[in-house]
């Protein structure tokens, strides 16, 4: 069995007052333009104020979205956010290792907090490669000379090889911050647990393609699947219904198909049994309406929105009949209230019961405190999405890996 202990170094093991780079994962829903709280800026805010406490200098490095997608914005609005879960000002500059963001860095006194520009701006930030070619990067042999230490709270993003996240510990001395400690302890922690009774996993939102190979390699600990949103729908096409294609203005299907269309459908083959996929969907009617159709009355060209109603009952009950529910990804747009049944009522299913439940995701967990639920209801809400569905299947991760080999190295 895997230890819970991290090997990594915290920041109780910095001494004060120094020029700290650090890595946050301020990921956050757009809508109509404006960047939206998630519970991830409180929870950073909470690192970054124990840090100037400390008397150290702070440059913030995080991402948004992804390039080519409406979410892919700029930083600015985050430091305003940020700033306000702080009580103290949170400068941004619109570069990351330019002249500019260089001439912001050198100004930063002790108890100053910077936010750097979106890093998924940068060319080298993105592909995924190995941590030694990502030490190796402009990006990174620019930025690491002017501090003195680096600091990784940003869990949720410590699957992704990427240069903000595992090129900058592999020349510099790492530490990680309170939330990749807290959260890397709880879900490790949760891997070990074993249940007498049957295990339910939820799946759903849009990023399809963390969660098909969470399926296969859960397996053991797994007893049934319920599927909604883009995963639930790329589940339903591969059974042959019209549903799980692109329609004009969505962007979520297509190239998830193309790329995992054979997974897919081998894991329906292997675990159909387990998968519990939607009876019946939610969309739009041309009076603004939220109305259903059976899956096997669908007609392509629609956007699906929300689980139907029959499915939202159907999940709740196998919910209600659980030992420990894990969910990862709503099963419907439930930003809008006309399609937030489905999540909401596996939500509330699960605050019902005293079952062991958790919910991940910087998008997910917001339907929370939207639908009023209580926190308190939930044996753990994570911040983190693909990680913390990573860190069940015992899988390492990355940005983890690469603190603890900084720690080795130290
Ligand atoms: N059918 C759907 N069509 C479009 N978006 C959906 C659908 N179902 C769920 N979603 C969206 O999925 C988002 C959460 O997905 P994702 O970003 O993958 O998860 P998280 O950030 O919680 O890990 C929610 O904001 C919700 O609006
Ligand atoms: O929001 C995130 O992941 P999540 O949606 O799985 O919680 C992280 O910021 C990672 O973002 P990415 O999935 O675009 O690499």
């Amino acid at each position: 069995m895997s230890t819970t202990t991290p090997t990594f170094q915290t920041i109780d093991d910095l001494e004060p007052g120094q020029q700290l780079l650090v890595r946050i994962d301020v990921n956050a829903p757009v809508e109509d333009g404006a960047v939206q709280d998630n519970r991830r800026f409180a929870r950073h805010a909470d690192t970054v104020a124990e840090l100037l406490a400390d008397d150290h200098a702070v440059a913030l490095l995080a991402h948004q979205g992804r390039p080519g997608r409406d979410t892919f914005v700029s930083l600015e609005e985050h430091a305003d956010i940020l700033a306000d879960h702080l009580g103290r000002e949170v400068a941004f500059v619109d570069d990351t290792f330019g002249d500019d963001a260089l001439e912001a860095i050198g100004g930063l006194e002790s108890g100053d907090v910077l936010l750097l520009e979106n890093a998924r701006m940068c060319d080298e930030e993105l592909p995924e490669e190995d941590p030694d070619e990502k030490a190796d990067t402009e990006f990174v042999r620019t930025l690491a000379p002017e501090f003195d230490a680096y600091v990784n709270d940003a869990y949720s993003a410590a699957h992704r090889s990427h240069a903000s996240l595992v090129g900058f510990p592999r020349v510099m001395d790492a530490y990680a911050g309170r939330v990749m400690e807290t959260e890397y302890t709880a879900n490790s922690a949760i891997q070990q647990r074993e249940f007498d009774g049957p295990v339910t996993m939820v799946l759903g939102g849009t990023k399809a393609e963390d969660l098909i190979p969470v399926i296969e390699e859960v397996d053991d600990t797994v007893d049934r699947f319920c599927l909604g949103g883009i995963v639930g729908e790329l589940f339903l096409r591969a059974e042959g219904h019209d549903v799980g294609y692109d329609v004009e203005g969505t962007e979520f299907f297509d190239h998830q198909w193309e790329n995992h269309a054979d997974t897919i459908e081998r894991v329906l083959e292997e675990y159909g049994d387990r998968l519990n996929l939607a009876s019946d969907l939610a969309y739009e009617a041309e009076s603004d309406e939220r109305a259903e159709r059976t899956v096997s009355d669908i007609e392509k060209g629609t956007s699906y929105l929300d689980v139907g109603t029959d499915t939202a009952e159907e999940y709740a009950d196998l919910v209600a009949e659980s030992e420990a529910v894990f969910v990862k990804g709503a099963l419907g747009v439930f930003e809008d209230e006309r399609f937030a049944d489905g999540t909401v009522e596996v939500l509330s299913a699960i605050a019902e019961t005293d079952c062991f439940s958790v919910v991940g995701g910087g998008d997910t967990s917001r339907a929370i405190p939207m639908y009023d639920l209580e926190e308190d209801d939930f044996s753990h809400v994570s911040v983190a999405g693909g990680a913390y569905v990573r860190a069940l299947t015992g899988e390492r991760l990355v940005g983890v890996e690469t603190l603890e080999a900084a720690a080795d190295s130290a």
